[in-house]
């Protein structure tokens, strides 16, 4: 869990990489869903997407719950899933996890990372002009095609998404804090972050390592 801009993408790839755990980014789940063949769900979920709104609860558990039961027997990592305390209650009901992280990083720096943050539309590669920036400038690396900024990513519009985060986001941190399973990590930069993140999931997640050529699931 974080706000807008806190580095949930990077970190977890990252994770998931090095634990082998099956990462499943539950922004880009709804997105492959509504840029599929036509059906109610489709629609309904591009509709919310195209504006920016949070899917409904019922709608996004009834898709999520399902793809996770389909990743029993790995260890996996969601992100993005579950962000408010319905998504959450419905999850605990299929399953207890065993570590929820949350990324506290000042407003300043979010601002700073968001307004040089390019997108790649078509994929959703994410770059950062000084971060991980394009081999190319202003190109995506893998199809050479233009990048662009989010009317999302600019000051204003970014202060009403950390408003509207921290508001729903505060109850389910609640919940996880209450179950002794939070680990929140501050700081400003995720190459620092991460040595402490890394410590920690390697003190829990040994086991795990094991797993890490095991293909994805389709
Ligand atoms: N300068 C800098 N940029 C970073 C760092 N970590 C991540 N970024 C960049 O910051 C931007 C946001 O990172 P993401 O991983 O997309 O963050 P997120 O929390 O998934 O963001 P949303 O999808 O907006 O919720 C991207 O352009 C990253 O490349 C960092 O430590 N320093
Ligand atoms: N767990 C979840 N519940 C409901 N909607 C979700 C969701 N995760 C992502 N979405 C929706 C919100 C946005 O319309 C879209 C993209 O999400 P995002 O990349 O996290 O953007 P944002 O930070 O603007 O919410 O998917």
């Amino acid at each position: 869990m974080g706000p807008p801009g806190s580095g949930k993408g990077t970190i977890s790839k990252r994770i998931a990489q090095n634990f082998g755990l099956q990462y499943l980014s539950c922004a880009e789940f709804l997105q492959d869903i509504g840029t599929a063949n036509e059906t109610e769900a489709s629609v309904l979920v591009k509709s919310y997407i195209d504006k920016r709104m949070l899917v409904p609860d019922h709608v996004v558990t009834g898709l999520m719950l399902p793809r996770l039961e389909q990743l029993s027997g790995h260890s996996w990592l969601l992100e993005g899933y579950p962000r408010t305390l319905g998504q959450a209650r419905a999850l605990n009901e299929l399953c207890q996890l065993d570590m929820v992280i949350s990324l506290n990083i000042p407003y300043e720096t979010l601002r700073e990372r968001l307004s040089d943050k390019w997108i790649h539309p078509a994929s959703g590669r994410v770059y950062n002009m000084t971060f991980n920036p394009p081999r190319v400038k202003g190109k995506d690396d893998i199809t050479g095609e233009a990048l662009v900024q989010s009317e999302d990513d600019k000051p204003e519009a970014l202060m009403t998404r950390l408003r509207h985060y921290k508001d729903v986001a505060k109850p389910v941190l609640d919940l996880y804090k209450s179950q002794g399973i939070l680990h929140a990590f501050s700081g400003t930069d995720t190459d620092r972050i991460w040595p402490y993140m890394n410590s920690i999931l390697s003190a829990k997640l040994p086991a795990q390592q094991s797993e890490s050529h095991l293909p994805p699931v389709a």
